[in-house]
This record gives C-alpha cells, structure tokens and sequence, in this order.
C-alpha cells in the first residue's frame, strides 16, 4: 500500500521578530504513523504544530497538508488537535461530556442546536471511541484529569479527522490514567486507523509507545523508527541524558 503524505514541512525557517526558532526542518507525517515529537521546552514544537496548522507561515521552506500545499488546503476537519490546555477545566464548568464533545461539530454544522440525529450519532460514536458513554450527562469540571482528556479527544474525534494531533496530552495526569490514555492512543492507530502526533518533552514514557520518534531542538536531530532510535540511543547513551543532549548539541547527535 503507498501511503499517503499527511504532513509535509520542507526546510522551513521561522523566527519571531529577531528570535530565530526553527531552522532548516524537514518532516514528514505519513499516514497510520505514530510519531512522538520531542524536545526540551522551547525547541519549538508548538511552533512547529502551528505551522503544520496554517496559523504561522514560515519565513522559508513549504508546508504541505494532505499533499496539498497549505495556502490553498482547505479541509480542515482532516486534521484534529487536542491542545496542552484541554484537560484543566476548573469545577463546576456547566457543560456536560455529551456537550462538550457535540462542540467539536460546530465547524461542520453551525449551531448545534440543529444537531440532526446522524450529527448525535457522530457525537456518541466518539465519546464510545475513547470509552466514556458512562458519563455522557456528566458536568466535564466534574472528572479526573484523565477523564478530562479523553473527552477532548472525543471532541477532536467527532468530525472524523485522519490525523490527530495532541500536544502534551499526558501533562498533570495520574500514572495510572497515562497507561489507560495510551492504550486508548494504540487503540485508536491500530483498530481505527488514526494517524497520530504526539508532542512531548518526556523521551521516556512516549518512546515506549510510538512507531517513529522525531527530536526537535531548533532543528530536527533524529528522525525515524522508534526501533532505529532506540540502538542509537544506546550507542550514544542517549538515555538520560537527552533533555541536555538536546538542549546543548547544536550540530546533531552525533556530537553527544
Ligand atoms: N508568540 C511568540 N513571540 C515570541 N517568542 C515566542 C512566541 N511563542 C514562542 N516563542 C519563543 O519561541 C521559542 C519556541 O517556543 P515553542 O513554544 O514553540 O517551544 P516548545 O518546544 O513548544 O516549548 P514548551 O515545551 O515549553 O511548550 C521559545 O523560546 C519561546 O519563548
């Protein structure tokens, strides 16, 4: 099967103002990849996703989304994106599970008051996907964390996109629910054939997880299968000490 080119960035440059933050990447997302994108705070993975988002243009290079050049892309409701922030809904947020997932339709139908019933069973397709049918009245504020998350990835899940992007989605999350949150990431590539994006600045909790690894330090240092990434790791004794290794190799890895 050729698989399809979900994200392409092609030696893009970006600075804000004077402040160089990305240099010279390149990278590809293909479809029914896992890929985890790492690196310290303030490489620029969240520039990067706003790139890949069309809401920062780069100084150079191109962006092309589903293998169309992203100036003239168009369905956006491909791609979904579960924001760092998602899951820190204080208490008593009056909105419940059902509502807070119907929302993620907004794009696709206006106002969800006129919600049809195919646009209802989209809603309860997604909050089964991410198993949380059990709270469906349930107010969001009211549940863990974790719960918390899930629910907004059924809201990024109910227009259907291929490829899913979740930035940080573990952070502030009981160990117990990161486990479960995975299973549900596994889930949702293997079985429902979701391409997805993980950024995060743990190496070591998300390279147990994803097919392809990319680090991200400025430029990208490392980009492939997570089995290439993890002997290299060893050789280079990566492990431990790559939040440094990242935040001061300048030239690549290969200078660890
Ligand atoms: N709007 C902005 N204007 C100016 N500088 C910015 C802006 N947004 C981010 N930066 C700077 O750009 C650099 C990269 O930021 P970015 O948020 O992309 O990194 P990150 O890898 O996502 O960090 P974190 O893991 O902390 O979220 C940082 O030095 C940051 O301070």
């Amino acid at each position: 099967m050729i698989r399809e080119n979900y994200v392409t960035l092609d030696h893009i440059t970006f600075a804000y103002g004077r402040r160089p933050v990305l240099s010279d990447v390149s990278l590809t997302i293909k479809q029914g990849d896992f890929l985890g994108l790492v690196g310290p705070n303030g490489s620029g993975k969240s520039t990067l996703i706003k790139m890949m988002l069309g809401l920062l243009q780069p100084n150079d290079g191109a962006v092309r989304v589903f293998d169309e050049p992203i100036d003239s892309f168009q369905q956006w409701d491909r791609i979904g994106y579960v924001s760092q922030k998602a899951n820190s809904f204080s208490s008593g947020f009056p909105a419940t599970v059902y509502e807070v997932v119907s929302m993620g339709l907004f794009g696709k139908i206006g106002l969800f008051r006129f919600m049809k019933k195919k646009h209802k069973e989209m809603v309860y397709r997604a909050i089964e996907q991410v198993d949380m049918m059990d709270y469906l009245y349930e107010n969001i504020g009211e549940l863990s964390g974790g719960q918390q998350q899930r629910v907004f990835i059924a809201r990024a899940l109910v227009s259907e996109p291929d490829l899913l992007i979740l930035d940080e989605p573990t952070v502030g999350i009981d160990a117990k629910s990161v486990a479960s949150f995975y299973e549900l990431l596994h889930t949702l590539n293997r079985d429902l054939g979701k391409t997805l994006l993980l950024i995060s600045h743990d190496i070591g909790a998300m390279t147990d997880h994803v097919n392809k690894v990319a680090c991200l330090n400025r430029t990208i240092h490392f980009h492939g299968k997570t089995e290439e990434f993890a002997a290299k790791k060893n050789k280079l004794d990566f492990y431990g000490h790559d939040v440094h290794l990242l935040t001061h190799s300048h030239e690549g890895v290969h200078h660890a």
